[in-house]
């Protein structure tokens, strides 16, 4: 008996030691574990200083001296088709309906690349029938301007789809605001309930977003079987890394990911069938890195100086393209690849947004 009072004594003592250390971790209630969701940090990732032209590899200039020439994945032939049937699909609504799928776009700030991806989205709409809005807000904007533009769209019946052009300007919450737009707008897909259901096993994303669905769409009109492939993908960002990883996995391919603290990323990436990098580092994927054979889907679009080219520089992936299509079968170039899926997938998630609100299949 005295030894189980003594126990008791023993955990009660315990337990209220865990939960004072709980609690003195200031802004956690005592149900989160500090342990596991605190470790938050930045994946800066180190560029590799070689490039294709200064290092030799021994294993990729075995292939190299193979002459293998990896098939090129048109990011941008697919896009025309795809928008190509979207122009149809409208059609077909508004002879129905009388009535077309409307986009909205918040733009905050004036980041060139920002604005030019705005433009094209909404040239994009113009070209296939769907009708644009625009919210154009400055740089040094306050948080409930652009909140009150997501609610303003959230409430507009000729609104079905709303997106937020990312990066926000520092000052603003990312988090609140794409919080703020509604469930059943949200057509890049980002809100959290959204990623939760394209997370769990047996539930159904209203939206997936953009550019991890042009990624899937690449390799499935590419006739690239994905089940039960060993698929990496690196890179771990909300909006591209993230989703695409589950995207695979929910086409039951054996998916990992890899980020700037993994080591070995070289021996892991080396296994993979299927490689999808979205880190924006320009040529960080060597073609040693690659499995002869393996299908590429490069998402980084990265600005890199070249005082030949029109502008002073020229876009460049994070695969480094030259050496890479001598060993895989297969390749999206950059640019004219994933990019233009992008826009692609985003028009097919409003129209799909529409045909829900009209209720026209
Ligand atoms: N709200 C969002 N913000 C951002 C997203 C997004 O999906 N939703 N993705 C990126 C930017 N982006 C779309 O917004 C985007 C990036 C690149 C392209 C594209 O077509 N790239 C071309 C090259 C274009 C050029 O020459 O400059 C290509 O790769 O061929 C389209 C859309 C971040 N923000």
């Amino acid at each position: 008996m005295q030894g189980v009072m003594a126990w008791r004594l023993m955990r009660r003592k315990a337990f209220s030691t865990i939960s004072k250390a709980f609690k003195s971790f200031s802004g956690y209630p005592t149900t989160r574990s500090p342990s596991l969701l605190e470790l938050d940090l930045p994946d800066n990732w180190t560029p590799n200083p070689t490039t294709a032209t200064t290092t030799a590899i021994p294993h990729f200039q075995n292939h190299a001296a193979s002459r293998q020439t990896a098939a090129l994945i048109d990011g941008r032939l697919m896009a025309e088709e795809i928008r190509s049937g979207i122009a149809s699909e409208i059609k077909r609504m508004r002879d129905a309906t009388g009535k077309v799928p409307g986009l909205a776009v918040i733009l905050v700030g004036n980041r060139k690349d920002s604005q030019t991806y705005v433009r094209n989205k909404i040239k994009a709409c113009e070209e296939v029938g769907i009708t644009s809005l625009m919210a154009e807000l400055p740089d040094k904007c306050g948080e409930d301007e652009v909140l009150d533009a997501v609610l303003s769209f959230n409430e507009n019946p000729s609104v079905h789809g709303i997106l937020v052009q990312l990066p926000l300007p520092q000052h603003l919450d990312e988090e609140k605001i794409l919080n703020a737009v509604s469930l059943e707008k949200d057509v890049d897909g980002f809100h959290p309930i959204n990623m939760g259901n394209l997370a769990m096993r047996g539930r159904e994303p209203l939206f997936v977003p953009c550019t991890p669905r042009g990624c899937i769409e690449l390799l499935l009109r590419s006739g690239v079987q994905i089940m039960g492939k060993k698929a990496v993908v690196i890179g771990r960002s909300n909006i591209v890394g993230l989703p695409t990883s589950l995207l695979l996995q929910r086409h039951h391919a054996t998916v990992t990911v890899i980020h700037a603290f993994t080591k070995n990323a070289e021996q892991i990436t080396q296994e993979a069938d299927i490689v999808v990098s979205a880190v924006g580092v320009p040529n960080l994927v060597r073609g040693f890195w690659l499995k002869p054979g393996a299908v590429v889907i490069d998402v980084g679009t990265s600005p890199v100086e070249d005082p030949g080219s029109e502008y002073g520089y020229r876009l460049t992936g994070d695969v480094c393209y030259e050496e890479a299509v001598k060993v895989v079968s297969a390749i999206t170039p950059v640019p004219g690849g994933v990019g233009p899926m992008t826009i692609a997938m985003l028009l097919c998630n409003t129209v799909d947004s529409a045909k829900r609100a009209f209720g026209f299949s």
